[in-house]
């Protein structure tokens, strides 16, 4: 059976502990048995499933994920009614009580390939056209799936997962010191406890063996290992909330054509282990009209990969010099099938790495491919002595170390540089066609270094350089048609180049300053602005200070520049800024949820349950004395429906 042959059927002494303690019979011959047959009935893939998930559970799976999920189709072919399809499966209990979860906790919806994704963006569209919410309202928010121990906090009490809806009641773990992930607040709901992977690889590994271990000993009753307390402490482990997870959130209609590059960008995007990204939609309209299974919530589905690697030889290894000067060493391979396609050439980080892991020509290295994702070195497997180039292959400059990278610190006139540089430009700017690499390459070999130099050129330059008639007025059209056709003010800039000012950025800085006077700017009016530390301030501008000239050059020449909107000022000016709320009970005038939606709209943050830090306590019909008094007590001020209604208008 495809997807089987690599199985690991040895188990050891741990999985062999792990399967006796379940009090089931979970016999370890009669799996071994069955894991070598193809023709299993209902109750033998149950068997499979159940035992599976118990050692993958206690941190000691017998199956990978896709080969688990493999016996799940299969099981959803014999009986898609099976009890054991209906329900989140079940964790191991840490001890007998269980408490009831605040809100129900699912599972999510797995999908291994492009077609499965589709699939799922088409239903969202039907969901869409039968509630008449127009596509261009469809959000399609993209989040790391954090690969730890599920756990729900309600700002009181810290709640494993459970069976989804009763759960154990682990709070200590908060009591040990573990912090909310970004320095978070407590009681944002649904998260994962999760161990830095950095931390884990340089700390813990040698003492553990995988990080799932740990998270276990977190929340563990028995006392904390010294280990896993300090990492503790170091906020190494921490609760991570969903709800303030890295995302990235696109209209539905670029889903599809971009999913490549969102998928890697977010599946890197922090320093966790992750098995794969959450996609989910975000309207409300849509999400409540398909709603869930007991299983998982339709508008919402996990990207999966199967991870396939090869061991590969190395021819040798090129030095690149980049658009900021750093140079980029490319391992050439001995060609190599993987997840489908033949890999020839893979990126090594750095030059330190080429350097400290002896990467060069008869270097075997461990290449992976996790589905879509470029394949990365997972490991040298022998080193041997590297090249490590002294001028820039350039423009033969004298390369200089800075920290792990090797840089060509000729500004001005490396060829390398300057390409890339307006290579950069033009596919950043994306309105025209044309200044790919081999434009950009005979037009600076005729000694144009500058955007605006481009720009300048006529028909007839274009023909003097070499280009055909045909060739040249295209060119020329291309350059007016990059002017006059609208593009946002962000990705003009971004098109520059400046390190640390990618769209993202850019975008973040013109949501309050306009795209002039962001040149005027001081690195503390930038760190006033969620998400720029002092270092990354200072390196943008100086940065801006390195373009200045050549900006307003291009800039003077009149695009069609759309401006981000700046951030909403009745945001701030509100009377709720700022303040921490909770609703409860129901409301008369309108939904609670659509009260929520408001106040965070009106800058305020809403929060589950009261503690000492929630502002106001807004109370629907039929709340309780006993709750009342204890958010007084707290010193939270209470108020009406009506009150806060009044209050907010
Ligand atoms: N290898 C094995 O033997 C084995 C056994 C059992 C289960 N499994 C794996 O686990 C899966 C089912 O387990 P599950 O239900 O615990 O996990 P899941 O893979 O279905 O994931 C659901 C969970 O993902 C978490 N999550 C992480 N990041 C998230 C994010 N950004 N947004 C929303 N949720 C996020 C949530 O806690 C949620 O409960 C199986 O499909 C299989 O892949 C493997
Ligand atoms: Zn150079």
């Amino acid at each position: 059976m495809e997807g089987f042959d690599m199985l690991n059927i040895d188990f050891t002494k741990e999985q062999l502990e792990i399967l006796n303690e379940t009090g089931e019979e979970f016999r370890p011959e009669k799996l071994v048995s069955l894991f070598s047959r193809s023709d299993l009935n209902t109750e033998e893939l149950v068997f499979i499933l159940k035992a599976s998930n118990a050692l993958y559970r206690a941190g000691s799976p017998i199956l990978s994920d896709k080969q688990y999920d493999i016996y799940i189709s299969l099981l959803r072919d014999q009986n898609h009614l099976h009890p054991y399809l209906n329900t989140v499966e079940p964790e191991p209990l840490i001890e007998s009580k269980t408490v009831e979860l605040p809100e129900r906790m699912l599972s999510t919806e797995k999908a291994y390939s492009l077609q499965d994704i589709e699939k799922w963006v088409k239903r969202i569209q039907k969901a869409a056209q039968e509630t008449n919410v127009p596509e261009e309202e469809i959000d399609i928010r993209v989040t790391p799936k954090l690969d730890g121990y599920a756990a729900y906090d309600d700002g009181d009490t810290l709640y494993t997962r459970g069976d989804g809806y009763r759960g154990q009641d682990v709070t200590r773990a908060f009591k040990r010191g573990l912090k909310v992930a970004n320095s978070g607040e407590r009681g944002l709901g649904p998260g994962e406890i999760v161990i830095k992977k950095s931390y884990f690889t340089e700390v813990l590994s040698s003492y553990f063996e995988n990080s799932r271990n740990i998270q276990a000993a977190i929340i563990a009753e028995k006392k904390v290992d010294n280990r896993i307390q300090k990492a503790i402490k170091d906020g190494a482990c921490v609760f991570y909330p969903f709800a303030l997870l890295k995302n990235n959130t696109v209209k539905i209609s670029v889903l599809m054509d971009e999913f490549e590059s969102i998928v890697e960008g977010i599946w890197s995007s922090v320093d966790f282990d992750v098995d794969g990204v959450i996609l989910e939609t975000t309207n409300e309209t849509i999400k409540k009209y398909m709603g869930a299974t007991r299983r998982n919530h339709r508008w919402q589905i996990a990207f999966k990969v199967n991870e396939e690697s090869a061991n590969v030889e190395v021819v040798r290894v090129i030095p690149q010099t980049s658009r900021t000067g750093r140079i980029a060493p490319v391992a050439e391979l001995v060609p190599t099938k993987l997840s489908g396609v033949t890999i020839s050439r893979v990126t090594v980080h750095h030059y330190n790495m080429v350097k400290t892991n002896g990467v060069g020509a008869g270097a075997i290295i461990r290449l992976v491919r996790s589905g879509l994702v470029i394949p990365k070195i997972e490991e040298v497997l022998t080193k041997v002595a590297p090249d490590i180039p002294d001028s820039c292959p350039s423009c033969g400059s004298h390369l200089l170390w800075e920290s792990d990278n090797l840089i060509c610190p000729n500004k001005i006139d490396c060829p390398a540089q300057t390409e890339n540089t307006l290579v950069h430009f033009f596919k950043t700017l994306g309105n025209n066609d044309g200044f790919g690499s081999k434009t950009i390459e005979k037009l600076t070999s005729f000694g144009v270094k500058y955007i605006h130099e481009i720009y300048s050129l006529e028909v007839d330059d274009f023909l003097k350089i070499g280009f055909g008639e045909k060739t040249a007025i295209n060119l020329f059209n291309q350059l007016q048609a990059s002017r006059s056709i609208e593009i946002e003010d962000w990705r003009f800039l971004s098109a520059f180049g400046v390190s640390r000012l990618g769209s993202g950025n850019c975008e973040k800085l013109l949501e309050h300053h306009s795209l002039v006077s962001l040149f005027e700017l001081t690195v503390s009016d930038m760190i006033q602005i969620d998400g720029f530390a002092e270092i990354s301030a200072e390196a943008i501008k100086e940065g801006l200070e390195n373009i200045r000239e050549e900006f307003f050059k291009v800039y003077d020449l009149g695009f069609a520049l759309r401006p981000t909107a700046i951030e909403n000022t009745e945001k701030l000016s509100s009377p709720i800024s700022g303040a921490i709320i909770v609703f409860t009970g129901t409301m008369i005038e309108g939904s609670r949820s659509d009260m929520e939606k408001n106040a965070k709209a009106l800058g305020a943050k809403v929060g589950k349950s009261v503690t000492s830090k929630t502002t106001y306590l807004v109370t629907g019909d039929k709340v309780g004395e006993t709750k009342i008094n204890a958010a007084k007590d707290k010193g939270v001020k209470v108020l009406s429906e009506q009150q806060y209604l009044d209050f907010i208008r």
